[in-house]
């Protein structure tokens, strides 16, 4: 399996600001989309384009076009919505698969509340949104699913994960590669990452 932690300045610097125990929930949203369009950037690194010509200001122009490829974004609920917009400006024309998993405090195993799929799975690639990969059990149910209904390329977004996470992921899900801005210490004895982000839900929602 493919972990890319995607190590560059701005990554780093807008890490730090979630970090932050003190920064508030409107910076926390727009720096977790910012951070997401550098993810998605280093994610879309191997599509492919085609040559051709367009009428340019001077004239026939060579220019380049992503050819054919289709794309369903799915954001895992609630979190996921927090790295959506920026994925989005990225890639305006994907469709969007909503899938809604929260985990269990106690058990931490992932209950599934909502799903609502693009048409076409097997022809997409499936880009999965969630800030925190921690024991993997969401993540790995959110693939899962998207085999189940015939997806057959996926990938991840995740800001931070724990190698508790990745490990699983591996295990269960070879064939996904991960993109991400950071790999962490550990988990602590309920489940969250150290020195993580804290609960990205609440963080992005403002409801801690
Ligand atoms: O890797 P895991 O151990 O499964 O944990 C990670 C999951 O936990 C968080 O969601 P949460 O259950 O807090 O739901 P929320 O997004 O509604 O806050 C997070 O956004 C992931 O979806
Ligand atoms: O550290 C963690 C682990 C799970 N979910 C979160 O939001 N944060
Ligand atoms: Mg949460």
């Amino acid at each position: 399996m493919a972990v890319c932690v995607v190590d560059h300045p701005l990554v780093r610097h807008k890490l730090g600001i979630l970090r932050m125990a003190s920064t508030a929930t409107h910076e926390f949203r727009t720096v977790a989309n910012e951070l997401a369009r550098l993810l998605i950037y280093e994610a879309t690194k191997n599509f492919r384009t085609e040559k051709h010509t367009v009428r340019g200001w001077a004239g026939p122009v060579a220019v380049e076009a992503i050819s054919g490829k289709k794309v369903t974004v799915v954001p895992i609920l609630r979190a996921g919505l927090g790295l959506m917009d920026g994925v989005l400006d990225m890639i305006p024309g994907a469709k969007i698969s909503v899938v809604g998993l929260y985990r269990n405090e106690a058990t931490l195993e992932p209950v599934e509340y909502y799903v609502k799929l693009a048409k076409g799975l097997e022809q997409r690639l499936a880009i999965i949104l969630d800030p925190m990969l921690a024991t993997g059990g969401t993540l790995s149910a959110a693939i899962g699913l998207l085999k189940a209904h015939g997806c057959r390329q996926i990938c991840s977004l995740n800001l931070v994960c724990a190698p508790e996470g990745i490990a699983r992921i591996e295990a269960e899900h070879p064939d996904v590669a991960i993109y991400t801005a950071a790999i962490d210490e550990r988990l602590n004895e309920n489940g969250y990452i150290i020195p993580g982000l804290g609960d990205a839900g609440d963080r992005i929602f403002g409801t801690k």
